[in-house]
């Protein structure tokens, strides 16, 4: 397995197949590459098919051992059953979408073997959802929902990014969870600084407080140190269900946890087909476009090898609250 300098394993990927989205969220970061595109017909600049399960198979041979698959919107892709289908077998695979068009789809998803899934959803209120994705397709994402279930992925996850326009939202949010079986909620803390958008941030330390009340158990989990809250209710008073019952609470908090780039074990790959050493950076991009295999395993040698954390150490916040560069800490290895 290959290790940065921060000695950081690099464990897994993330693949982008699309910069194109049928959603227009108010937040988006297209996997820190900005603004997503319409759902116009498939593009030219995304990786074909052989080139996403070229670069997987070079992955493999350095024991990476999980891909992810996002956007955009993966599933706009046509062949993403063929791209699942052709993943190295030693890769678990997971996708995170917007779940519009997982019903139908679904069970030829987990034919070809996707084993769980991340599905977005800001809020169980239509207008709510509504005003942030800019779209009329809450009932179809619940049924998407549905569908994952149906199909066998375990577990389906919420992702509801937690930010001005969805923080009265959350309470409810973890009571759908803890009451419906094979649900989990991903909480996650909204990052300002790919959107403009400072105003719309919000404590994401009260949600912990919060959960930390009511929580009968609180795990960690390895990756990036994230908290798992295992809850049963949201009533602190109410009856404690049996294990099978509680919904599990993950709070992914890049932005105000120490420790969370310190444990990134993921390497990007952009849809155009570049690799990243870090979802937010775009100054380390390396193309992987027309490469042979040999290629290709250099570039991810080297994509490794230049790896920064982003926060923590490398960013700070300035007197007035802001987060910016550390410049001492630029002396480590950029490219
Ligand atoms: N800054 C930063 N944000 C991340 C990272 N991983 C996940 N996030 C944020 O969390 C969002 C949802 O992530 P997902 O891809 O659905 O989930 P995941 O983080 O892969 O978690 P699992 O599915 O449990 O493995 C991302 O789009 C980011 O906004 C990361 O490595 N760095
Ligand atoms: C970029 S989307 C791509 C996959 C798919 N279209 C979806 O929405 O699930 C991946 C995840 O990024 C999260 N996200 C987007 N912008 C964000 C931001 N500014 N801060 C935190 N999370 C964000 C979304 O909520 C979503 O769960
Ligand atoms: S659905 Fe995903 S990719 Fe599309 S706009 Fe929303 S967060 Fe971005
Ligand atoms: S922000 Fe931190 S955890 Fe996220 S990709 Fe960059 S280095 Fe990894």
């Amino acid at each position: 397995m290959l290790e940065d300098d921060f000695g950081r394993e690099v464990s897994g990927v993330r693949v982008s197949l699309t910069d194109r989205c049928n959603f227009d969220c108010v937040y988006c970061h297209n996997e820190g590459l900005g603004d997503t595109r319409g759902p116009m017909d498939p593009q030219d600049d995304e990786m074909s098919t052989d080139d996403v399960v070229r670069f997987l198979e070079v992955a493999a041979e350095f024991d990476v051992d999980s891909v992810k698959f996002t956007g955009g919107e993966p599933m706009l892709r046509g062949d993403l059953e063929e791209i699942i289908r052709r993943t190295p077998d030693s890769m678990e695979v997971s996708m995170t979408t917007n779940g519009t068009y997982l019903p139908g789809r679904a069970p030829d998803l987990v034919d070809a073997g996707l084993e769980r899934v991340n599905v977005s959803q800001d809020a169980l209120d239509p207008d709510a959802f509504a005003e942030i994705t800019k779209s009329g397709a809450y009932d179809k994402v619940m049924e998407g929902v549905e569908a994952a279930l149906d199909a066998g992925l375990d577990p389906v996850k919420l992702n509801m990014v937690v930010f001005e326009h969805t923080a009265g939202y959350v309470e409810d949010m973890v009571e759908h969870v803890a009451e419906n079986d094979g649900l989990q909620l991903q909480l996650i803390e909204y990052m300002p600084e790919l959107t403009g958008k400072p105003e719309w941030n919000i404590d994401i330390g009260r949600v912990h407080d919060w959960l930390a009340d009511i929580a009968d158990e609180i795990e960690h989990r390895e990756m990036h140190d994230r908290k798992r809250y295992w809850v049963s209710g949201t009533d602190p008073d109410g009856p404690t269900a049996p294990p099978a019952e509680r919904g599990m609470v993950e709070i992914v908090d890049p932005v105000e946890n120490p420790t969370f780039c310190a444990n990134c074990h993921r390497v990007r790959v952009t849809h155009e087909g570049y690799l990243k050493g870090c979802l937010n950076r775009n100054d380390d991009l390396r193309s992987m476009g027309e490469m042979t295999k040999a290629e290709i395993r250099e570039t991810f040698r080297e994509t490794v090898a230049n790896r920064v954390p982003y926060y923590g150490e490398y960013m700070v916040k300035n007197d007035r609250g802001e987060w910016e560069v550390n410049d001492e800490y630029l002396g480590t290895p950029t490219v």
